[in-house]
């Protein structure tokens, strides 16, 4: 699977969003090393902290069903420029994914950004860092 396929998958996924609060949608799309892809959208709820993003949601399904290699991660939502996963996903995405995978950002007008996992958040904390 090419990134422009994982950008349109991640594009049907952003349809699946539940965000009545924000009216934001975001999609991702999670590619595992043998080639399956698991559709991430934003979550929201009325307490609103406790609204998930698409990024971990696509990460956290994935897992939920057994999938925990990756290769692949494309996100996408209406943004001037391609869409910034806050500080809470590029933590999670640090520790879950591959430090040296693709990371594609975009947006409907079609921008993208290519990063690494690493340049997401160079030197994230990470379970090295816990003493046990
Ligand atoms: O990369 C991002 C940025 C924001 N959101 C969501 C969180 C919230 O539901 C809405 C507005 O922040 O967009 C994502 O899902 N991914
Ligand atoms: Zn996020």
């Amino acid at each position: 699977m090419d990134v422009r396929m994982l950008i349109e998958e991640a594009t049907k996924a952003r349809d699946k969003a539940y965000v009545p609060y924000s009216k934001f949608q975001v999609g991702a799309a999670l590619l595992t090393e043998d080639g399956k892809v698991y559709h991430g959208c934003n979550i929201e709820n009325a307490a609103y902290s406790m609204c998930n993003c698409a990024e971990r949601t696509a990460i956290f399904s994935a897992f939920a069903q057994g999938d925990r290699k990756f290769k692949g991660l494309a996100v996408i939502a209406d943004t001037d420029r391609p869409v910034s996963p806050c500080g809470a996903c590029r933590q999670v995405i640090s520790e879950l994914c591959p430090k040296d995978m693709r990371v594609t950002l975009t947006n409907l007008k079609g921008d993208t950004l290519e990063l690494t996992v690493e340049d997401l958040l160079p030197g994230a904390f990470s379970p090295e860092d816990l003493n046990e």
